[in-house]
């Protein structure tokens, strides 16, 4: 059995979990410090087995995935060093930075071991475990940052487990990463704060802003309400880029504000038309690209009326079915049923509500 063992079982921890999870030849150990936590990776049947020993959790391990917050992956990195580890047990992390966790590996000693940064780019503004899902890094890019020292069986055998979450590897220096991901991702969540603030200081006299507040203010800001710890460490962790990437923010909104001031419309305009260029010039939204559907598969008794529950057990929870196939259905044989969804947290309420009753794949 190859061992992966999970620190963090959270959004992004829990969401690699159900991934390899049930996968042959795999098997899933969460970590955490709070006995709660592991009590509840269990019932959610996120993971094979869940401890607060971090001794356990990495004893054996194959691959050891930290999917803590940023400000806390060299703790772990450090904890993890003096362990005995098994010999080319592949360490790697999901931090949004590499920079700094790449440097801090360099430089620990971890005989035998090897370490591999890593970041998918795909999350969600949600957090906890109740947030993750299997579905969340398909088609995604996963970024890995190996270095010269890299041994290629190492990288290989990485490369190789994360094929289960259907994302797209791209290795990237980890220098490189933080400018980049400093730009299209930390500067974006700044922004959507700092826009949700300003507006919530006027809605304090006047609460039309709140209730006129419509899909503008809505697409712009969903971000607004990502997890303030796991963003805290992000920011303080890639300060040196984000404020150089602040600085020609500035230099952006002084540019609006010196075209309205000469009511130069031309200028205006210009601005809309670049920005409209080069956003459709973007890839497409890779989510939901290749699967236009969210499809789960329920194991059903062959006997009459059970499409009838399941459709009302979810009409009545509101749940919003798509399609619905019996693929298999002979006397005596269990059939399955596919029920396809056009939203993946349409999917997800319809996986909870019937995994009490019935066995659900997806
Ligand atoms: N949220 C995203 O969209 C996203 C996307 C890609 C990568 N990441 C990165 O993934 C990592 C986890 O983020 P998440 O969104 O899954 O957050 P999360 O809050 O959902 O999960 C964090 C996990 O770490 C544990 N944890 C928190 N503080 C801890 C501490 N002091 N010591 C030990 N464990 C602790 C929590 O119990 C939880 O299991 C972060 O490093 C983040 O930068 C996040
Ligand atoms: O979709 C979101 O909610 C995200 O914030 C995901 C997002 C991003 O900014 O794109 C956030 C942090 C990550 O490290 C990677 C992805």
């Amino acid at each position: 059995m190859t061992k992966v063992a999970i620190f963090g079982v959270g959004l992004i921890g829990g969401s690699l979990a159900l991934c390899f999870k049930g996968k042959p030849g795999l098997t899933v150990v969460g970590h955490s410090n709070n006995p709660k936590s592991v009590e509840k990776y269990l019932k959610r049947e996120v993971v094979d087995h869940a401890t607060t020993s971090i001794e356990e959790a990495a004893a054996e391990a194959d691959f050891i995935f930290l999917c803590v917050p940023v400000g806390n992956l060299e703790e772990y990195l450090h904890k993890l060093s003096v362990l005995p580890l098994k010999p080319g047990c592949v360490i790697t992390d999901v931090g949004s930075t590499k920079a700094s966790v790449t440097f801090c590996a360099s430089r620990l000693q971890l005989p035998g071991v090897h370490f591999i940064g890593g970041h998918p780019m795909a999350g969600k503004e949600k957090s906890g475990v109740e947030a993750a899902s299997s579905r969340l890094f398909e088609n995604a890019f996963y970024v890995l940052t190996p270095d010269a020292g890299t041994p290629k069986d190492a990288y290989d055998r990485l490369a190789e487990l994360l094929h289960h979450t259907r994302a797209h590897l791209v290795k990237v220096d980890p220098v490189l990463h933080d400018e980049i991901v400093g730009a299209i991702s930390h500067l974006p969540h700044i922004i959507a704060v700092a826009l949700v603030n300003q507006i919530a200081r006027y809605n304090e006299s006047n609460e039309l802003y709140q209730n006129l507040a419509a899909g503008g203010f809505r697409d712009i800001t969903r971000i607004a309400s990502s997890d303030p710890v796991i963003w805290r460490d992000i920011l303080i962790n890639n300060r040196e880029v984000i404020l150089k990437l602040l600085r020609d923010w500035n230099d952006e909104i002084s540019g609006f504000i010196g075209r309205l001031e000469a009511e130069d419309g031309v200028g205006i305009e210009r601005e809309f038309q670049k920005a409209n260029q080069f956003r459709s010039g973007l890839p497409e939204r890779r989510k939901g690209v290749i699967h236009s559907f969210y499809d789960i598969y329920v194991d059903v008794p062959d006997h009459p009326g059970i499409i009838a529950q399941i459709t009302t057990l979810l009409g009545s929870q509101r749940v919003n079915l798509s399609n619905i196939q019996i693929i298999e259905s002979r006397e005596d044989v269990p059939g399955v049923l596919r029920l396809s969804f056009r939203e993946e947290g349409q999917m997800d309420k319809a996986l909870e509500l019937l995994k009490k009753d019935y066995a659900v794949h997806v």
